[in-house]
């Protein structure tokens, strides 16, 4: 727990000082990527895509990670993953021996170490297969890159690997093209899961599938977290997927993380303003049970240059003066359940019917 830093506003430090079934800890995260304008591409201010975020994921949870198109969702998830690099900031991760390491601080070689443990499932099963590939050198080519199996071992894995996501394994000489959308999706899961990873980030993972396929897959993603004990980052635009699926949820607005907490608490006693408006827009089966739909007045922010004080105060039926003026800190409003608006103790928010 060396790495742990102290500088945090709030006590997600002290939660994991005393929770030891936490197994993501991010912490005051930010990727800020340069605006660059002319001949010479002199730097023009920043996009602030992931700005200051907080949370954590515990050991064979669902997180859900929801918000409107642009917050920063998939930066957010690339940024866990050491995909890309973030400006600021600690991804604590805790290893197989059971410390947390901050990835951020992981050299090259110490870094390749970890990709084993922590993998992404694609949005999209066509573009991410290689289409030259069999499914047999798609899926066996992580085990082949990490030195974890070869020759007959090698099939056999693969073999294993693609039963367990519900694939026929004669069909392992086949390529992508062969396989329908939802079978795709099984090979990209299967591919994902060959190193015997300990946590998922899901991106978009069923948003290109047919409704029907979806729970398929959501399913299938359920039943390998039990079987395998995985934790997952799920990152969704669709809240009835993320109702579905996760545990608890986070919600972001321009870049920051504005709630957190349980999935039944977020939906039924939402306690940021943001997070009320996009309840109310979920569609229901049954209309008669339909919440009255708040519609927000104005743009959604712009991560390049946004407002004063809270980030959602230009669009918030209920902001104040302090609001226009100071970011809210993010805070513990209950168990698990964390906010950073500056009325959120005093607002009784309306929440969303559970389908
Ligand atoms: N490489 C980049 N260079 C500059 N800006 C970027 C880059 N990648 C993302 N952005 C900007 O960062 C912000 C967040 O983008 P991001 O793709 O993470 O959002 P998102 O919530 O995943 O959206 P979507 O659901 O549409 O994929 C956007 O304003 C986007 O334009």
């Amino acid at each position: 727990m060396s790495q742990v830093r102290e500088s945090t506003a709030f006590d997600v430090v002290r939660v994991s000082k005393i929770k030891n079934d936490i197994i993501l800890n991010v912490q005051s995260l930010k990727k800020y990527f340069p605006i660059r304008k002319g001949f010479f591409q002199r730097m023009d201010g920043y996009v602030k895509a992931v700005d200051d975020v907080n949370f954590y994921i515990r050991e064979g949870e669902t997180f859900g990670l929801v918000g409107e198109s642009g917050c920063g969702k998939t930066t957010l998830g690339r940024c866990v993953l050491r995909a890309i690099e973030p400006s600021e900031g600690a991804t604590l991760f805790r290893d197989r021996e059971g410390q947390m390491r901050d990835l951020n601080k992981l050299d090259a070689k110490e870094l390749r170490k970890f990709r084993r443990d922590i993998q992404l499932i694609f949005q999209d099963p066509y573009s991410s297969l290689n289409p030259r590939m069999t499914v047999q050198n798609i899926v066996g080519e992580p085990l082949i890159c990490n030195k974890l199996a070869s020759g007959e071992e090698l099939r056999i894995r693969v073999r294993q690997l693609v039963e367990m996501v519900g694939l026929n394994s004669r069909h392992m000489d086949r390529y992508p093209h062969a396989f329908s959308g939802g079978q795709r999706q099984r090979i990209g899961i299967a591919r994902a899961l060959a190193t015997n990873p300990r946590f998922v980030v899901c991106d978009e993972a069923v948003s290109a599938l047919d409704v029907s396929v979806q729970a398929q897959i959501l399913n299938l993603l359920q039943d390998l977290q039990k079987q395998l004990g995985l934790s997952y980052l799920f990152i969704s635009h669709d809240l009835g997927v993320i109702q579905h699926i996760s545990d608890r949820v986070g919600v972001m607005y321009v870049g920051r993380m504005v709630e957190t907490a349980r999935t039944e608490d977020l939906f039924m006693r939402p306690r940021h303003p943001y997070t009320e408006a996009l309840l109310s827009a979920k569609p229901v089966p049954d209309p008669r049970k339909k919440v009255e739909r708040i519609v927000l007045a104005g743009e959604v922010a712009n991560p390049a240059n946004p407002p004063s004080g809270c980030y959602f105060h230009p669009r918030c039926p209920y902001a104040q003066e302090i609001c226009r003026s100071e970011k809210p800190v993010w805070r513990p409003v209950s168990e698990d359940h964390f906010v950073a608006c500056h009325r959120a103790e005093e607002l009784t928010l309306q929440g969303a019917q559970l389908s």
